[in-house]
């Protein structure tokens, strides 16, 4: 196990507000990685953000950003983390370049060679006043400030929504390069499945304020397949923990397992038809599905 210092870790928190709650939210995330925070509109995802960022307080629970215990500690914590959230704002009548040079005079990580890099990666002007700048490319521009800042931390929530593909792909091979240095980390939240499934080591995911499912990507690639089989009409399906959903369709199966390994397919004893491994959506859907199943099954 790593000593070094977590780049975040959430323990047991909760948060409740008078329509929602958030519920012993458990996450930390290694330096040198990057984790996807993935759960449909409404989730708590943004939530867990600011209870991350001493925006919010939490109702109960253990904070730590970089070692500095939250909200306490926020202003040494803050130093070394980049936050961009997308109800963040520039000042629309001055340049992005007086926004660099505003970021670079309070940071001293400040990278003057990187911002001009992504300065022309991202196609952004610095002599133009923020408020001729496209909603896309104000998402970018405050992205570079929080880039090119070298963080220990990137915490962004919803950084791709918002942007054409070509500027998406660049920000994520970005991200890629972050990770460069391994003591940097980044955490991030999507509902853009693809992104997460294409940069990430660790996914979780959320759902009414719960966290339903959270490890390393390459572990969900694996445990998760859809397994079609011959099952004749008349034979009852298999009641076992890895099946999360089974539709039938006559003397047919298809089995959506978590937990899948040859051994266990060959409990099964059945003829099988086709084994095909699941995208992230599919395994993010499945796992949202099955959590619901599960709590309204309790609910009764
Ligand atoms: N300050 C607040 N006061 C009361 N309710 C709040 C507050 N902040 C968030 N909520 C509620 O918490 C719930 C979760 O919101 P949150 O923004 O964390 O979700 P999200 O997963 O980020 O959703 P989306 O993907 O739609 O942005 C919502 O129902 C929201 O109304």
């Amino acid at each position: 196990m790593s000593t070094a210092t977590k780049a975040f870790e959430m323990k047991g928190v909760s948060k409740t507000f008078r329509f929602f709650s958030l519920n012993d939210i458990s996450l930390d995330l290694e330096p040198g990685q990057i984790m996807g925070l993935v759960g449909p509109n409404g989730a708590g995802k943004s939530t867990t953000i600011r209870l991350l960022m001493g925006l919010l307080t939490a109702d109960a629970g253990e904070i730590r950003l970089l070692g500095h215990a939250m909200p306490d500690q926020s202003a040494a914590a803050k130093l070394d983390v980049g936050f961009v959230s997308d109800d963040m704002r520039l000042f629309q009548h001055l340049t992005l370049a007086q926004h660099m040079d505003f970021v670079a005079a309070i940071y001293p990580g400040w990278d003057a060679a990187y911002a001009a890099t992504l300065l022309k990666r991202f196609g952004l002007r610095a002599q133009q006043p923020v408020k001729g700048l496209s909603t896309g490319e104000q998402a970018k521009a405050l992205l570079l400030l929080a880039l090119a800042r070298r963080p220990k931390l990137l915490v962004l929530d919803e950084p791709t929504s918002g942007l054409d593909p070509v500027a998406r792909h660049e920000l994520l091979t970005e991200f890629m390069d972050v990770l460069r240095d391994d003591s940097r980390s980044i955490l991030f939240s999507s509902h853009n499945t693809l992104d997460v499934e294409r940069i990430s080591d660790r996914i979780s995911f959320i759902d009414r304020g719960r966290v339903v499912a959270a490890s390393d990507k390459e572990d969900f690639l694996e445990r998760w397949r859809r397994v079609q089989l011959r099952l004749p009409a008349d034979q009852p399906a298999w009641a076992l923990p890895e099946i999360v959903a089974c539709e039938r369709d006559g003397g047919l199966a298809t089995l959506t397992v978590d937990g899948f390994s040859d051994d266990w397919l060959a409990r099964l004893d059945a003829p099988v038809q086709q084994v095909q491994r699941m995208s992230l959506e599919e395994i993010f859907v499945a796992t949202v599905m099955h959590s619901r199943q599960v709590q309204e099954a309790q609910a009764q």
